[in-house]
């Protein structure tokens, strides 16, 4: 029985355009300053471990090309968090979310399904971009927040770690995902999958694993409270 779902962000409750044209081109305009502050601990800690990775290579410039590529790296996502605060909280970065999320959230939620977020942007990111959606605050809807601190999302050992946290058999979770490696892992951890194939993300099918279009779709093929 499915007593929790764990859902990814990009490309699952937010349209992957609204990170890459929105979210993206804000952090890029604020990472060249945010990067030379030597006084904020997580900027220091950034760099370090960017020093880690990248010897001797200019900071900015790995955080550029990650940022190209859409790299899910944790010291970009931890520096993308910064910046985006300040978006968010003076009104200049609102979620966008897809229109059959939030019903769809209040639904499971009210009908007793417990919520999660595993993505790749940092905790603080996700509390803040769930916390201004177009659609209101809907960070009371979920229970916990999980980022890379956890452990990659293409790691089977991830998903066993959320379980474990949650209290719960990985065979009560239902994880949500756009990625086809995600959900191998998660499946591989114990976990129920879904592949949300969404048209405007233009989503690319993973070959053996239940999909869904939008979250409506979700409820009818997983028999979750409507
Ligand atoms: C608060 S999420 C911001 C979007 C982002 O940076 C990201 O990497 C989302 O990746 P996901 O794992 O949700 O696909
Ligand atoms: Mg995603």
């Amino acid at each position: 029985m499915i007593r929790l779902v764990l859902l990814d962000i990009e490309g699952t409750t937010l349209p992957i355009s609204f990170v890459r044209d929105v979210m993206f081109p804000y952090a890029a305009k604020a990472l060249p300053a945010l990067i030379e502050d030597h006084t904020n601990p997580q900027v220091v800690g950034a760099r370090a471990d960017i020093a880690v990775s990248h010897p001797g290579e200019d900071p900015l410039k790995v955080c550029q090309d990650w940022m190209a590529k859409d790299e899910k790296a944790a010291p970009l996502k931890t520096l993308q968090g910064i910046t985006w605060r300040q978006g968010f909280e003076d009104g200049t970065l609102r979620a966008d979310l897809y229109q059959d999320v939030p019903p769809a959230l209040k639904a499971w939620s009210k009908g007793g399904l417990r919520l999660a977020v595993y993505s790749s942007g940092s905790v603080p990111s996700q509390k803040l971009l769930y916390g201004y959606t177009e659609q209101g605050d809907l960070t009371p809807l979920f229970e916990g927040f999980f980022d890379l601190s956890t452990g990659g999302k293409k790691e089977a050992a991830s998903y066993t770690k959320i379980a474990k946290a949650c209290a719960l058999k990985p065979e009560e979770i239902l994880f949500l995902s756009d990625i086809g490696a995600e959900l191998d892992a998660a499946k591989e951890a114990g976990l129920h999958i879904c592949q949300l194939v969404r048209p405007q993300d233009k989503t690319v099918p993973h070959e053996g694993v239940p999909q869904a279009v939008d979250l409506n779709d979700v409820t009818q093929k997983f028999s979750l409270p409507a």
